[in-house]
């Protein structure tokens, strides 16, 4: 990121935010906004983190799980892992099938929503960045088709493209209730926009 990027971020009222309430991104408002509006995540809950670097989404899901809950992160990058008992972090590419089977070794029993804000490395061209997030949000699917229990529920990151139609065609089968929405945290430049799905009907 450039000097311009930096500068504008120091002024970005979330960006500032985030520094006061400690959250490790400015993400963890897209997050908290989504629950307010669509409530997704409950206390006791067991809640998967696809994506989950550098950990603002993780840390909101810890606090609204509870002592009773458990949180689950997975990222390629390492991550400062959160101070609780209830929280652990597998590091891996979540395509992996090897990461895939760790996920549901130490899901055993079932996930109560999934929470995915995971983004390819983007290259710029708007048509590949689409291409590369359908893909991860693919994977997302089929992690849940194997570990979210029924009910269950579900909030993936999208960035907007030819395919994004298809994508909650294929949600719709799954889900009995799903919608977009742009939290107002989420930069309005930005192609991202994020899909709550709930009410897992399988597996
Ligand atoms: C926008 S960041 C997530 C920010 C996070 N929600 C937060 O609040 O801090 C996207 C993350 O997705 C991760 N990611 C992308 N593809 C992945 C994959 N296949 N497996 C695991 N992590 C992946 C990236 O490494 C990156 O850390």
């Amino acid at each position: 990121m450039g000097k311009r990027w930096w500068r504008q971020r120091k002024k970005d009222y979330y960006y500032r935010l985030a520094k006061k309430e400690k959250y490790y991104s400015r993400a963890a408002y897209k997050l908290i906004q989504l629950n307010k509006k669509f409530k997704l995540i409950r206390r006791g809950n067991v809640v998967l983190d696809l994506g989950a670097a550098p950990g603002g989404w993780s840390q909101v899901a810890i606090k609204l799980v509870g002592s009773k809950g458990k949180v689950v992160a997975v990222d390629i990058k390492k991550m400062k892992p959160l101070k609780y008992e209830n929280f652990s972090f597998i590091q891996g590419d979540f395509t992996d099938p090897k990461i895939q089977k760790k996920i549901k070794e130490i899901t055993e029993g079932g996930v109560d929503v999934i929470i995915s804000d995971a983004s390819p490395s983007l290259s710029g061209i708007k048509d590949l960045d689409h291409i590369r997030s359908i893909e991860l949000c693919k994977s997302v699917i089929n992690i849940a088709k194997n570990v979210l229990k029924r009910g269950g529920n579900l909030v993936v990151k999208v960035f907007q493209g030819p395919e994004f139609k298809n994508l909650l065609d294929e949600l719709k089968n799954e889900f009995k209730y799903v919608k977009a929405s742009k939290p107002p945290s989420s930069e309005k430049s930005s192609a991202e926009i994020y899909v709550v799905a709930k009410y897992f009907v399988g597996p």
